[in-house]
């Protein structure tokens, strides 16, 4: 059985009034990079406040590493994770090694070749005498990221690290996620709302809308659950759906007189092109919509708020 690294039970935040979180569940699996994905305010940083002990939760339950949040066991497994909360926390002043260096010597290392192998890793090796302040956005997430795996987590908890990014960085940032979880065996719990990159990365979701769980779901079963679909633009959308419906097995949606949509389906364009043309129909434009996690990110916040 795989093992867990992160559970959360029945997690409830408030901040006086204010439900932050709302009975929240969630398991994180070892070797998984899960990608907790939620609008502004849903509550992410909150989670990861909670797990990292800088905030307390209500009520419910956490369990990291194998341990309970409030027990000195829970301490130790602190100390086995990694984590950039916010924005990477470093010296204005200091350069990427004399950063490096004070992560050292607060967490005791004692080994500062480490230091050249860490900035090495993030690709940061060259940038001398480069103050943190003169950094990129880019740079410095990677640096918050070089401080986090100083002391080689088990877990490493990253939140929102592509916010502000530009596409190269982001790129460049996604391999490193990547990198980080296949070379040094690191569990990642990755914070986003740019759903086209958390898919990319991501080996499992969790999607949290107003402090509340919406659905876990591992990349796989999303894959499955979401196929394509595709739009077609005919002469007459009604009398096409008669004779489309007559042939296939699908959802077909008459979204105007000349738009279909079909849906659960594993139809190729040109199957359903023969069928039309055999039967007279004009097509003026037919292909395939990719269906993203956007799309299903924001159908399942429609059905919650159409409750
Ligand atoms: N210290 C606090 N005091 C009062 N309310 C808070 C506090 N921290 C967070 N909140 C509220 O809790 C809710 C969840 O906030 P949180 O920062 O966890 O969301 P988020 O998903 O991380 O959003 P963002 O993407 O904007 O960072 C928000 O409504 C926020 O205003």
């Amino acid at each position: 059985m795989t093992e867990t690294v992160l559970t959360l039970k029945n997690v409830t935040k408030k901040f006086g009034s204010q439900l932050a979180l709302d009975n929240v569940s969630l398991d994180v699996k070892k070797g998984d990079i899960y990608g907790l994905i939620g609008r502004n305010g849903s509550g992410k940083t909150t989670i990861m406040k909670i797990i990292t002990d800088l905030s307390q939760a209500t009520s419910g339950s956490v369990t990291l590493l194998g341990a309970s949040k409030n027990t000195a066991q829970y301490v130790q497994s602190l100390g086995r994770i990694g984590a950039v909360i916010e924005s990477p926390a470093a010296y204005n002043k200091l350069t990427a090694y004399q950063n490096m260096k004070v992560i050292c010597l607060q967490r005791g290392i004692h080994d500062y070749s480490l230091i050249d192998d860490m900035l090495q890793f993030v690709n940061l090796a060259d940038t001398g005498k480069k103050k943190f302040k003169q950094f990129s956005l880019g740079m410095k997430q990677r640096l918050g990221i070089a401080m986090a795996l100083i002391g080689q987590p088990d877990f490493l908890i990253l939140d929102e690290p592509i916010n502000g990014l530009d596409p190269f960085a982001i790129i460049e940032f996604r391999e490193l996620i990547q990198k980080i979880n296949r070379e040094r065996n690191t569990t990642i719990l990755i914070s986003s709302h740019i759903l086209t990159e958390l898919y990319q990365v991501s080996t499992c979701f969790g999607f949290i809308h107003n402090g509340k769980m919406v659905q876990e779901i591992s990349k796989d079963d999303f894959d499955a659950l979401v196929v394509d679909s595709i739009l077609l633009n005919v002469d007459n959308a009604e009398l096409a759906t008669v004779i489309l419906r007559e042939n296939f097995e699908a959802t077909f949606q008459v979204t105007s007189d000349h738009d279909i949509k079909i849906t659960n389906t594993t139809l190729t364009v040109a199957e359903v092109n023969k069928v039309l043309a055999q039967n007279a129909i004009g097509i003026n434009s037919i292909g395939k919509q990719e269906n993203t996690l956007e799309d299903y990110y924001t159908n399942l916040v429609k059905e919650i708020e159409g409750e």
